[in-house]
This record gives C-alpha cells, sequence and structure tokens, in this order.
C-alpha cells in the first residue's frame, strides 16, 4: 500500500432540476481531480490548485482528508498520513456542487488507495449522511440524472441515462452563496397546494427524462418549494426562471443552492447564442456579473485511475492550466 498513488476525476453536478428539491441531481462536465497518496515516511500534506480556493483549510481540518479518514475507519484501516493534491475547475459555493464533488472524490480516492473494501453503496451512505441530501452526492457517484430519497438513515436511488440531445447553459454569477444560507431563506411549512404542485412537477419531469420527452420539460421545471423564497437573493432570477424558455430553453432552474441559474437547451438548438445573451444581459441589468458556460451532462461517475509516470505528468499539466479537460 505504500507509495500507492490513486487519481480521481469527479464530475460537477446540478441539485434539484427545479422542482425536485433534495432529490434529483444531474452530473455535469465540469471537474474536480483528486490525487491521493500513502507516504512512506512523512506527514500529511494538502495542496490545492485552481481558481478561488482561497480559505480551504490544507491541514487535517480540510474536508478531503476527513471525509477519507471516514472510508479507512469504516475498512478498519488505519492510515494517518496522507499526500494529497486536488485540483478543481468547479467554482465553491455557486450552486454546482463543490462539496459534493469533494466528497465523492475523497471517498473513492480513498477506498482505492486500500483496494476497495467498501461497495458504492457504502460510499452513496456516507456521502448522503455527510451532505445531509442526496442529490448532488448521487449524481457526482453515479453519473447522468440521479434519482434519490433519503429518510434520514438510508438513501435509495435510480439513475436514468441524460438523453444525447441535451446540452446545458449555466451562468454563474461572481459572488457566493453557500447551501447554508440558501437553506435559511425557506419557510418551515408550506401549502397543501403547493405541495401538491411540486409533487406533479418533479414527477412528470422524471418520466419526461426517463421517456426521452423533451417537450414536457419546461412545463415539468417549475417550482414552488425552494425557488420562489430563494429568488430574493440572486437579482435577476425571477426574470430568468419565467423568461428562458422564451428564449430557446428547454426548462430553467436554480442550480442545487444558486447562484448558478441552469437551462437545458436541445443541442441543435438555432437559439444558444440568444439564450446566452438573454441570460447574460439579465443578471448584468440586475448588477450581477456572470460567466456564462456550456456544458453537458456527464454520464460517468468518478474515473479512477492508480497512477502511471504518464498520468501523474497530464495530472502536473492540468495544475499548470495546461490541459482543461
Ligand atoms: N475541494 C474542496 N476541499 C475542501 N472543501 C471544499 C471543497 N469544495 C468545497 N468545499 C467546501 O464546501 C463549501 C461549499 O459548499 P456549498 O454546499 O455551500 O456549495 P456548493 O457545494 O458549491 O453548491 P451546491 O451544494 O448548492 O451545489 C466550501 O465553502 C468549502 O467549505
Ligand atoms: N438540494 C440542495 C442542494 C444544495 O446543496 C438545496 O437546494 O439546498
Amino acid at each position: 500500500m505504500m507509495n500507492r498513488r490513486v487519481m480521481v476525476k469527479v464530475p460537477a453536478s446540478t441539485a434539484n432540476l427545479g422542482p425536485g428539491f433534495d432529490t434529483l441531481g444531474m452530473a455535469l462536465s465540469l471537474y474536480t481531480w483528486i490525487e491521493m497518496t500513502i507516504p512512506s515516511d512523512g506527514s500529511t500534506v494538502i495542496e490545492l490548485h485552481g481558481d478561488g480556493l482561497e480559505g480551504i483549510p490544507t491541514d487535517k481540518s480540510n474536508l478531503i482528508y476527513k471525509v477519507a479518514q471516514q472510508v479507512f475507519e469504516a475498512a478498519g484501516a488505519e492510515v494517518p498520513e496522507l499526500q494529497i493534491a486536488m485540483y478543481s475547475d468547479i467554482p465553491l459555493t455557486r450552486g454546482l456542487g463543490s462539496s459534493a464533488s469533494a466528497i465523492i472524490g475523497a471517498l473513492t480516492c480513498a477506498n482505492a488507495l486500500i483496494g476497495n473494501p467498501l461497495s458504492d453503496d457504502a460510499l452513496f451512505q456516507i456521502a448522503s449522511e455527510l451532505e445531509g441530501h442526496p442529490d448532488n452526492v448521487g449524481a457526482s457517484l453515479f453519473g447522468g440524472i440521479v434519482v434519490s430519497a433519503w429518510d434520514g438513515s438510508r438513501a435509495e436511488k435510480v439513475r436514468i441515462e441524460p438523453h444525447a440531445d441535451l446540452d446545458v447553459l449555466v451562468a454563474i454569477p461572481s459572488f457566493q452563496l453557500s447551501t447554508e444560507k440558501a437553506r435559511h431563506a425557506l419557510p418551515t411549512q408550506i401549502s397543501m397546494k403547493d405541495a401538491v404542485f411540486n409533487v406533479g412537477s418533479s414527477s412528470l419531469l422524471v418520466a419526461a427524462f426517463a421517456s426521452g420527452n423533451l417537450d414536457l420539460i419546461a412545463f415539468a421545471m417549475r417550482d414552488r418549494l425552494h425557488q420562489p423564497y430563494r429568488a430574493a437573493l440572486v437579482p435577476g432570477m425571477e426574470e430568468i426562471l419565467d423568461q428562458a424558455t422564451e428564449h430557446g430553453a428547454l426548462g430553467v432552474a436554480l442550480s442545487g443552492a444558486g447562484p448558478t441559474l441552469l437551462t437545458l437547451v436541445h443541442k441543435n438548438s438555432p437559439r444558444k447564442a440568444e439564450l446566452d445573451a438573454f441570460l447574460s444581459e439579465t443578471l448584468g441589468k440586475h448588477g450581477i456579473q456572470a460567466q456564462t458556460m456550456w456544458l453537458k451532462p456527464c454520464a460517468e461517475g468518478p474515473e479512477i485511475t492508480v497512477s502511471s509516470k504518464q498520468q501523474e505528468q497530464l495530472f502536473m499539466e492540468r495544475i499548470k492550466g495546461e490541459v482543461r479537460a
């Protein structure tokens, strides 16, 4: 096990997809890479590479280190010291599942490091408990669209293959919005009418994804459980949710807890530039600077490699920004 080096590439994710609050997730083609080594001697070293990672601890309080220790503990292994390197293209605290990708990366990397004693299901249970909901972690772990339910002690899921014609356009505001803050904006009670609205929308959305009926997405992606309460936290969001389908989107939602806004688009849509401009201009009109990014649903979960010299070279090139995908 000494000097064994494992590298994992984990997708970002979008949670909720509108009405599926804490239940629906989709993996996206934006990634975090984590590399872990058990040093033959020496102590824990954590290196973080990528933009906007300031403030993330590089000692044993780091999320990746702590999550790895949970794997070793669950497997009855003792690995107190670790060399960890992380590179991420996923912006933090924007609603693109950065914490879930770090958790899934740490779980799968640590598990591979000690010979994969834990099943994917066991990792899913640990991850759901850590995040408090299974939507982002399920998507990052299994890839594709993941429909999940968690009763507080056990999570179950069904994975749906994303439609090949789906493209994703996200508008990522320059400000951060923590999940904690966005959850505090939610009411403790909602009306029966709104609950019924969301059960209908979410069920229809899952059926639309499963059957490939993209025409239903706009109708089914509407939400009354969390987006109306979070709208005040993202200036311009209400207008985007109301009007994005008039500018070529198949559907639109707040991505996870926000502030990123996400649209689903047919890959052959002739209105992609119009939609892109609509998102940027609407946020801009409300004083919000945002970066738009075209992504694809990511059909795969983590890619794990026990590293060779060539892969180490690739990781170093990524860290230096020479390779992006
Ligand atoms: N690679 C990482 N290493 C350590 N900590 C991380 C890492 N990525 C994220 N985090 C922690 O997770 C926090 C962000 O989690 P949060 O749930 O607020 O946002 P998010 O996961 O980006 O968005 P969302 O859950 O809405 O999709 C960061 O502030 C940081 O504390
Ligand atoms: N389902 C979660 C995703 C963010 O972690 C929420 O909307 O709060």
